[in-house]
């Protein structure tokens, strides 16, 4: 069996065995929670968190949850005491824990009915829906915690719990993809990813050198004030040209409340359309040379260093207020972003894919990855991108989201993809 399909494999065993367990809870409770643990064999290190039917739960809001639910006897100091992931293969936390000596054979819900078994204590937690607009989980969404001891899971399964990351083999290679043209102009191969039709990566969209001026100015904005940010739940953001309102999902006048365009405002968009003469995209790059023409600019910060979880929920950019071609440029920190196909809730615990972003990357999202999948970056501060890349742990990233203001409206009868769409 290929990784691939061992992966499909493990989730769909994953889901079936939470499915039969979520059959065996009481009807409409609230919380609930079996314990299956005998507290003397099993050190109660932390919680290993299985998602049912969401992509993702930041750390802090599982904690809150938590202990409004009373399910914490003592409080927690320290967030190692999570081992986290939204992508947590369950047959894999069952046979580390399986080889631990401990006298259990299976977790599976045949166990249920022998406690004096079991090695974990697990709570169900239902989830009301608290996601963005266009979350692909139409089916159940539970969280389930196992508590038991991490150090052991993580030493008997020997690797952390992430799956494939796209693109990530390009991990730390210098500019492969400037072509030496007979000019002066940079040609910059764009690669289509094809597992996410009509989403496309170029790595050395912007130079080393421009990539530093970027980084630099837009810090010393927000230092001096000059940025006007906005802080939300995972991320600091700040608007130019057009402002965006999250809460109503509209967007302002060209110069309306934003602050002074940045010194790459112009240059850059160029660039986006292949209009810039230092710069030739090459193809597959979709957007036709002068064919988009982005009026809004959206500046994410996801500090890591100073707060303790960033990211972005999974949600899809709405189709009402912007146009096809979503743009994302990555400045500092790597990250991963993943993305999930819509669906219509058969197979809610379909596994995401993960793509690599490095810095001075541009990731372009076109058509149906741009209007049938959410994005989303989950709040994990460290990776294992691959057996032969070193543990990585994300710093700052400050990644530029161009768009541009549709004009008419959108109506959702008329959408190709109406499944995630927010119009009329
Ligand atoms: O940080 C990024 O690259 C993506 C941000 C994003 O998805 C958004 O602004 O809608
Ligand atoms: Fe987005």
């Amino acid at each position: 069996m290929s990784d691939a399909a061992a992966a499909v494999y493990v989730r769909k065993r994953y889901k079936k065995w939470v499915t039969q367990y979520l059959d065996h809870l009481q009807q409409g409770a609230e919380f609930a929670h079996i314990t299956l643990m005998e507290a003397a064999r099993w050190k109660e290190e932390g919680f290993i968190v299985l998602n049912m039917g969401c992509n993702t739960m930041c750390p802090c809001e599982l904690k809150q949850l938590m202990t409004n639910l009373g399910c914490l006897e003592r409080p927690l100091v320290d967030e190692r005491v999570f081992f986290y992931h939204t992508d947590l293969p369950f047959m894999a936390v069952k046979s580390a824990l399986v080889t631990q000596g401990t006298t259990l054979t299976a977790i599976d819900c045949s166990c249920w009915e022998e406690p004096g078994r079991q090695i974990a204590t697990l709570y169900a937690i239902p989830l009301v829906q608290n996601m963005n607009t266009g979350s692909s989980n139409r089916g159940a969404r539970y969280v389930i915690l196992m508590r038991c001891d991490i150090s052991e899971v993580l030493r008997g399964t020997g690797t952390p719990f992430q799956r494939e990351v796209l693109g990530a083999e390009r991990y730390g290679e210098k500019h492969p993809h400037e072509a030496a043209g007979a000019d002066d102009v940079r040609h910059l191969r764009c690669d289509a990813i094809t597992d996410i039709p009509g989403a496309y990566r170029v790595l050395d969209f912007l130079t080393p050198g421009e990539h530093d001026d970027i980084l630099q100015e837009l810090q010393e904005g927000v230092r001096a004030s000059a940025v006007r940010t906005e802080r939300l739940a995972r991320r600091v953001v700040a608007h130019f040209n057009r402002r965006f309102l999250y809460g109503i999902n509209a967007l302002g006048e060209v110069g309306c409340d934003v602050a002074p365009l940045p010194s790459f405002f112009a240059w850059m968009r160029d660039r986006l359309e292949n209009a810039d003469p230092t710069t030739t995209l090459e193809p597959p790059y979709p957007i036709p040379r002068g064919g988009f023409t982005c009026d809004q600019l959206t500046v994410n910060f996801y500090d890591y260093e100073t707060s303790r979880v960033s990211g972005i929920a999974p949600h899809v950019d709405a189709h009402s207020p912007f146009e096809d071609y979503v743009l994302l440029v990555s400045l500092g920190s790597y990250t991963v972003m993943e993305f999930a196909r819509g669906d219509d809730g058969k197979d809610a615990a379909a596994a995401p894919i993960g793509v690599l972003l490095p810095p001075c990357s541009l990731f372009v999202l076109s058509g149906e990855a741009r209007y049938a999948w959410t994005h989303c970056i989950a709040e994990r501060k460290t990776d294992i991108l691959s057996e032969s890349i070193p543990k990585l742990t994300r710093g700052l990233r400050i990644s530029l989201t161009w768009r541009r203001g549709r004009e008419g409206v959108h109506r959702k009868m008329e959408c190709p993809y109406p499944l995630l769409c927010d119009g009329v």
